[in-house]
Parts: C-alpha cells; sequence; structure tokens
C-alpha cells in the first residue's frame, strides 16, 4: 500500500519551459552582481567554496562567476549552483519577477493525495529553497503546506540508488510503500532499485518513455497501489 509519494519537479510537476527559460535565464543573468553584493555572506562564500572544489582551484570572483555562468549553460546539477540558483530566485520570487509554474492537475491532485492521508515530498536537483520557492509562489498560491518534506541533492545524485535508499530512511518508510513520480527514466530506475513504486510523467511529446515503470500522461492517470 502507498503511503507516501515523492515527487520530482522539473517535468512532473512543473514545466521543463519554467526552468529551462525562465529560471535559469533569471539566474544566469543575475549570478555575476548576486556574487558581487553578497560576497560576505557566509552561505555564499561556504558554497563558493565548494565550487573551487569542483574546479580544483583558487578562483576570483569574477571566475567563480563565469564558471556557474557555464555550468547553467550546461544544466549541470552541482550542489553549490543549486544552492546559489536557489537564492537568486529568492530575490526574483520576493520581486515578483518570478512566479511558480506548476501544471494545471498538479494542486488539485497534490490535495487529493494529501486529503486521501498520503505524506507528500519532493525531490529535485533544484535546493531544498528553491523548491519551497516554487511551491511557495506558485501560479496556483502557496501549496507547501501540502508537503510534509523536502530533499535536494544533498541526498545524492537522483540517479543514484542509494539517495532513494536515504529518502526511505529519512521519511521512516519501507521503499515498497513510496511512489516516486519523475520524467527522467533513469531516476525512476535508480528509484526502483532502492525498492520503490515509480510512475513515468510523459507531459509532451518531448519526454523519453522508459521500460519498466507505469505511466501518467498526467497526475489524474497516476494509479496509487
Ligand atoms: C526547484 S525548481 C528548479 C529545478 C532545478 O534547478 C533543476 O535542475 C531541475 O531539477 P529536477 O530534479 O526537478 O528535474
Ligand atoms: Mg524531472
Amino acid at each position: 500500500m502507498i503511503k507516501a509519494i515523492v515527487t520530482d519537479i522539473e517535468g512532473t510537476t512543473s514545466s521543463i519551459d519554467f526552468v529551462h527559460e525562465s529560471l535559469f535565464p533569471y539566474a544566469r543573468k543575475h549570478m555575476r552582481q548576486f556574487l558581487r553584493d553578497n560576497a560576505g555572506d557566509e552561505r555564499v562564500q561556504l558554497e563558493l567554496h565548494e565550487v573551487e572544489k569542483v574546479e580544483g582551484e583558487d578562483l576570483s570572483l569574477d571566475d567563480a562567476a563565469e564558471v556557474l555562468e557555464r555550468w547553467i549553460a550546461e544544466d549541470r546539477k552541482y550542489t553549490p549552483l543549486k544552492a546559489l540558483q536557489g537564492m537568486i530566485w529568492a530575490q526574483g520570487y520576493a520581486a515578483g519577477e518570478l512566479k511558480g509554474h506548476v501544471y494545471p492537475d498538479t494542486p488539485d491532485y497534490l490535495r487529493r493525495w494529501h486529503q486521501a492521508g498520503l505524506s507528500l515530498f519532493v525531490y529535485s536537483s533544484g535546493s531544498v529553497e528553491a523548491q519551497q520557492l516554487i511551491f511557495g509562489h506558485s501560479q496556483a498560491g502557496d501549496l507547501r503546506p501540502l508537503f510534509s518534506g523536502y530533499f535536494d541533492t544533498r541526498v545524492g545524485a537522483k540517479r543514484e540508488v542509494d539517495a532513494y535508499r536515504r529518502i526511505a530512511e529519512r521519511v521512516e518508510l519501507a521503499p515498497d510503500s513510496i511512489l516516486f513520480l519523475s520524467d527522467i527514466g533513469a531516476e525512476l530506475d535508480a528509484a526502483q532499485a532502492a525498492g520503490f513504486q515509480t510512475c513515468q510523467l510523459l507531459r509532451d511529446d518531448k519526454a523519453v518513455p522508459a521500460e519498466g515503470h507505469r505511466q501518467a500522461r498526467d497526475f489524474s492517470e497516476v494509479i496509487l497501489g
């Protein structure tokens, strides 16, 4: 019996276009100035140190901005990039320049599943801060009360089986009582190898169908159990 749902964001609750055509360009546009304005901030300094570790060398602020801009263009899922993007998006949401996209069925089904007693969790490459922002400032209002917790790449990369084992431990549920929703076959394969139930979201014709997983065109087609 399914007791919890863990959902991906991009391509699952929210559109890939919103992430790639609004969020990423916003972070890219503001990265350099954000680093200059916040160079004294401890959280920013910690993440810049992590950027240096990935690059294997000391970086000036402008060099770091260049690296981060390149990582955004390459859609890297590095944890320090994701943390800094979250901080930049926080400013965009607060200024009303960003509004979190969710598919029309997303709020309705999140509410139904929540009311049915399921615990809902998010697992995205976007930082926990970024996840709370997209759902806190969604086009359908503040959806955060529906979620019991959030996981990002600090728990592991989304294509690693161990990440799902850790999530199951953290939520204190048997893996086979958790349903993972994602659009990406490799993420679903990893979750399934950890014992999760899985369902692939095929939101549009750009989605690549994966074998060995249930499939749904939107949340109304997701089968629980
Ligand atoms: C939290 S919204 C931004 C998502 C993001 O930064 C990203 O890279 C997409 O990751 P996902 O794991 O949701 O596909
Ligand atoms: Mg996705």
